[in-house]
């Protein structure tokens, strides 16, 4: 039997503000906020493992840019799929491979990427007979399980520029966007930990949040998003200094940037950040949300 298998592209996603609203059921726990999807983001290759029978199953590849590797909340999603050896893949196991540009656990939502596209790509591939819908669910119910996001997942399914005016997954949170397209530039100087600050006290900022999305709400533009980032960052405090340093070096060019969550990245919208003499990364803004993608070896 030949090999099953699909790909999936899912954006990047950066939170410029949140309120967390934890909850007993994951379907309805998740975060409001606003953020910015990216044409840089996480490809998800789902396949059956080279070969048949119990010796592939035993060996179930994980690998995160070719080095073994594995995202907790991908494994729930699978499981939560039911497409795990012996189960809808028969005898053969189930590979694993995640091929992303961008840094993990620095504010770009990679966890939930990688979960959408394992859910996507193993849908296809194994044909689960799942609806987007279903499939946004299960990934958004992993990875809020897991503590790594709540609300990148919903956030890069749709694309764009989403605003979370409600959390959780389809059919319980809510969503709306600003209508824009930007190039997008940034600089990671590492990771702050979503877990930690998550499983920290999140009154002051979850206030924060609020506040911003508020006013976001009364003018849905890109500059105000980003001022309310600034904001947020401040009033919550979580501004890190390598990142309020290149803000203010962005401003005092005359452009417009502002701290990733939750990640020691800067953000710029336009060419900020080159403009104030930085060596950003560029992108743009995703229009699509995730998809599968045309799988390069299948050609
Ligand atoms: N090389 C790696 N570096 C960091 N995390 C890794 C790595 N390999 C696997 N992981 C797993 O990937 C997940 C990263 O989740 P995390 O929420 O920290 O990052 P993120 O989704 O990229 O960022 P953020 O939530 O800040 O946007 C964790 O479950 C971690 O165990
Ligand atoms: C909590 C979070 C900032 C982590 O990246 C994100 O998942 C969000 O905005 O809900």
């Amino acid at each position: 039997m030949s090999r099953q298998r699909a790909t999936a592209f899912v954006p990047g996603h950066v939170t410029a503000f949140f309120s967390a609203h934890p909850d007993d059921r994951p379907v309805a726990a998740g975060s409001r906020g606003a953020g910015l999807t990216l044409t840089d983001g996480v490809t998800v290759r789902v396949s059956t493992t080279d070969g048949s029978g119990a010796a592939a199953a035993a060996v179930e590849p994980r690998t995160i840019r070719g080095e073994p590797g594995t995202i907790g909340a991908v494994e729930d999603a699978l499981g939560a799929l039911g497409v795990t050896a012996g189960e809808r893949v028969g005898a053969d196991g189930v590979a694993v491979a995640v091929e992303t540009d961008l840094p993990i656990g620095a504010g770009f939502g990679v966890s939930g990427a990688a979960t959408l596209g394992a859910a996507i790509a193993a849908n296809a591939a194994f044909d689960c007979g799942r609806s987007e819908n279903e499939l946004i669910r299960i990934a958004h119910e992993a990875e809020v399980g897991r503590g790594t996001g709540l609300g990148d997942v919903v956030a890069q399914a749709r694309g764009g520029v989403p605003i979370r005016l409600e959390p959780g997954a389809p059919g319980v949170g809510e969503l709306d966007g600003i209508p824009a397209d930007s190039r997008v530039e940034y600089v990671t100087y590492g990771e702050l930990s979503t877990e930690a600050v998550l499983g920290g006290d999140t009154t002051a900022l979850s206030a924060a949040g609020e506040r911003a999305l508020g006013r976001l709400c009364e003018d849905p533009r890109l500059p105000t998003l980003m001022a309310q980032a600034r904001e947020f960052a401040a009033d919550a405090d979580l501004l890190v200094p390598e990142v309020a340093t290149a803000i203010e070096a962005v401003d005092d060019a005359g452009g417009d940037a502002a701290m990733a969550m939750l990640g020691r990245t800067v953000f710029a919208i336009g060419t900020g950040l080159s403009d104030a003499g930085y060596d950003p990364s560029i992108c743009r803004t995703d229009t699509a949300g995730a998809r599968l993608v045309r799988d390069a070896e299948c050609e």
